[in-house]
């Protein structure tokens, strides 16, 4: 075998073990992520959610003040769910938890969200522009709920409205950030010069409707296993 061969050898094997070992690492990194965060303004029914998740029950519930941590089994798969408090004043500490965060469920109440969109929106924009939602691509699903009464809005109507509102707000923090050179890491959200839409960001952000109160979460759970 001449000299030129064994050089092309020894670069394929190489090539090959580095792809492998690049692989594995990615593997196992998003096996030790486990974490599926439950975020959304109060009274969304996440605590409601966390519950029926973890115990199958209903029960009722006050406003949270303080996290909720457990473990769920979800298709055979074990998952550490939290729930965080919608409370404006201690839901921010929701970023402490996005290192380890495999996926985020935001909850939104689909029968109020008329009259909650700059609340709701100026939420999801702060957890969409996270520089590390963004570089961990972390996936996020909007879980419209309380979609058994019939005051719920479609989720179509949902996005756009959304969208619609995510676009106000992300000129009037753009001119902020510029103004005070904010410390906070956020990211610009979408594409420059064009109207905000979900499909516009790198990370995946889904449409699902639930009702917890009927037990309907199968949505919910087919997306926490597929992420
Ligand atoms: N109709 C209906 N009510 C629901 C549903 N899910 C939750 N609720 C009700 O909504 C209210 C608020 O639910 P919680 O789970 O406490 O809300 P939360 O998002 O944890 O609120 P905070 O802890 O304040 O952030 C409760 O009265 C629940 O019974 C649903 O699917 N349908
Ligand atoms: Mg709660």
């Amino acid at each position: 075998m001449d000299n030129a061969l064994l050089i092309k050898a020894a670069i394929a094997v190489g090539v090959l073990l580095l792809v492998t070992v690049i692989a594995l690492s990615l593997f196992t990194k998003k096996q030790n992520k486990n974490t599926v965060l439950l975020l959304g303004t109060s009274d969304a029914g996440k605590t409601t959610m966390y519950l029926l998740l973890k115990n199958g029950q209903l029960r009722p519930t006050v406003s949270s003040m303080k996290e909720n941590e457990g473990q769920v089994t979800i298709a055979n798969k074990l998952f550490e769910l939290v729930d965080m408090p919608g409370h404006d004043r201690i839901r921010f500490r929701y970023a402490d938890f996005l290192p380890v965060t495999r996926s985020i469920v935001f909850v939104v109440d689909s029968t109020t969200i008329s009259r909650q969109i700059r609340p709701v929106a100026e939420y999801l924009y702060d957890v969409l522009a996270k520089t590390i939602v963004q570089s961990q691509r972390t996936p996020v699903l909007i879980a419209c709920n309380k979609s058994d009464m019939i005051t719920a809005l479609p989720v179509e109507k949902i996005k756009v409205m959304l969208e619609t509102e995510i676009n106000r707000l992300r000129g009037t923090r753009t001119a902020r950030v510029e103004q005070q050179e904010s410390d906070e890491q956020e990211a610009f959200l979408g594409y420059e010069g064009e109207d905000f839409k979900f499909d516009h960001v790198d990370n995946s952000v889904e449409f699902v409707s639930c009702s917890v109160e009927n037990k309907e979460l199968d949505t919910v759970k087919d997306w926490i296993v597929s992420v």
